[in-house]
This record gives structure tokens, C-alpha cells and sequence, in this order.
């Protein structure tokens, strides 16, 4: 396998997952991802797209293979790797501003510069103007605009995301995937996005892998080569949404599919 390379950031080298219960999950992952780089991970439902994510914020570890941050073994979760869930998980009696200041709690700063650097991300995210109210006061989409602004002033390398907006309505989300991709190019943030969502992963990624399942192998790679922001409507996006869906269509019947397109 080659070096390294600066660009490189994440690095997964023959990663095997297996465990006791549910034997082994994930085979023979390589996959390199650049600094930078908006990669998605999709595929059916229990093919270990979460195990993944997982391992690369250090919440689980490889059975198999090699797993590197920057060069460096991951072995427990850090400020590296910030993953963001479909639900929010912020806290109910903390303000806008007191929640996105809550992870950079432990960091060595002044009040006042945590306060400003929070600012900041909630600026970001457009929500300077609810940064008093609770998350009981906003909407779905507002409240993962919070949980963005949280993940984004830690500063991580690397943002990793389950399904974000699974959980939103269609409009919602579609607003939402409009504010990652600006925040991507503004902060030049490397994201990594599970979802189920081939229209998502189109609209947003430079990349998509296609997991396999049983156990969960990287069956695709596609590169989407297309300027963004995209147009859903365009010919070339129809193109690799047909490419992503046909790669699961591939030996099964179209009832056992559980994909938005
Ligand atoms: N801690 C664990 N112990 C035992 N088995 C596990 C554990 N975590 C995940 N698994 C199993 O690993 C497989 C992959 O799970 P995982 O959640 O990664 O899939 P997924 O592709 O993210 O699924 P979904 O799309 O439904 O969220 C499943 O069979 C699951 O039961």
C-alpha cells in the first residue's frame, strides 16, 4: 500500500468488523478519503454503514486492518472525528449559544472567546438571531442547524453523519443539504454521510461507496463529476442517480428495495 500522502486524511487499510453475536460484518475495507472530500456511504439496511462510521470516530474498533486520522492509529474516539445522529441530542435547558459552547467546554479558552467562537458557528448556520431560545422553540431543521454549529466549533477534522436529516420533511431537508454543502465549501470541512438516500448522496457528495452486504464489502465506488451546487434536473445528475440505483438493482427484485429516488 502506498505512503500516506498530506491530502490524505482518513485512511482504512483491509478493515474487517466482526462481532460475537453477528459474526463478521464489514470485509475487506480500503478506502482512502481526502482532506476535504464530501464522501457518502450507502447500502441496504444492516450492511454495517454505522459499525463504519463508528470505527473512523473511534467509538468501535477494526477487528481486522488498519485505520488512520491523519496518519495516526484512531483508537479512541476524539476532537478528530465529530459525528452528528438524526436526532439531535442537544440539550433541553441549554440556550442556542450555551448548547454549540457545550463541546468546546474543556477547551483552553476565556468566556468570552468561547462565547465569540460559538458566534461564530451559529452565525454560520444562520441562526444568530435564536441564539437565546431553546431547543424546544425550534424547528427539526433548526435544531440540526444547531447541532451542526456545535460539531463545527470543535473544529474537528473530520464530520461524520448518520442519516442527518432523516428525520426532517422533504423541504426541510432539501434547505438542509443546501446549508452542508455552503458550510463544506466555506470551512472546507471533510464529511463523510451515511444515508439511504441516493438523491442525497448525489446532490451532496463528490464520492459515494456502495456497501454490499453480508458481510458489508465496498461493492462501487462513483465519483460524481458534476459542479455544484447541483441541478436535480440536469441529465448527467438522472445519469449517476441510475448508476447508484442500477449497482442495487444488480440481483435483486425492486421490492426488496428501500432507497428514496
Ligand atoms: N455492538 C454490536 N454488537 C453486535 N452486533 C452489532 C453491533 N453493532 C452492529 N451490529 C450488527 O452489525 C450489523 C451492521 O449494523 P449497522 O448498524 O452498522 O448497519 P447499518 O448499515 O448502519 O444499518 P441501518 O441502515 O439499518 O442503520 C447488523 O447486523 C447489526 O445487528
Amino acid at each position: 500500500m502506498s505512503e500516506t500522502n498530506v491530502s490524505t486524511l482518513v485512511e482504512l487499510d483491509q478493515i474487517e468488523k466482526s462481532f460475537t453475536k453477528s459474526g463478521k460484518v464489514l470485509d475487506d475495507i480500503s478506502l482512502k478519503i481526502n482532506q476535504g472530500d464530501f464522501v457518502s456511504i450507502l447500502g441496504e439496511s444492516g450492511c454495517g454503514k454505522s459499525t463504519l462510521l463508528n470505527m473512523i470516530g473511534g467509538f468501535q474498533s477494526p477487528s481486522n486492518g488498519r485505520l488512520l486520522i491523519g496518519g495516526k492509529p484512531v483508537k479512541k474516539p476524539g476532537r478528530q472525528a465529530i459525528m452528528l445522529f438524526q436526532h439531535y441530542n442537544l440539550l433541553p435547558w441549554r440556550t442556542v449559544q450555551k448548547n454549540v459552547e457545550l463541546g468546546i467546554e474543556n477547551e483552553d479558552l476565556s468566556a468570552e472567546e468561547r462565547r465569540d467562537r460559538a458566534l461564530a458557528y451559529i452565525k454560520l448556520v444562520g441562526l444568530e438571531k435564536s441564539k437565546e431560545q431553546f431547543p424546544t422553540q425550534l424547528s427539526g431543521g433548526m435544531q440540526q442547524r444547531v447541532a451542526i454549529a456545535r460539531a463545527l466549533a470543535i473544529k474537528p477534522e473530520i464530520i461524520l453523519m448518520d442519516e442527518p436529516f432523516a428525520a426532517l420533511d422533504t423541504f426541510n431537508r432539501y434547505h438542509l443539504q443546501d446549508e452542508l454543502l455552503r458550510i463544506h465549501e466555506q470551512e472546507q470541512s471533510t464529511i463523510v454521510l451515511v444515508t439511504h438516500d441516493i438523491d442525497e448522496a448525489v446532490y451532496l457528495s463528490d464520492r459515494v461507496i456502495i456497501l454490499d452486504s453480508n458481510p458489508g464489502r465496498i461493492k462501487r465506488s462513483v465519483n460524481v463529476e458534476m459542479p455544484k451546487p447541483r441541478d436535480r434536473s440536469h441529465g448527467d445528475f438522472q445519469y449517476f442517480r441510475k448508476t447508484i440505483f442500477d449497482a442495487f438493482q444488480f440481483g435483486q427484485s425492486e421490492n426488496q428495495l428501500d432507497y428514496h429516488i
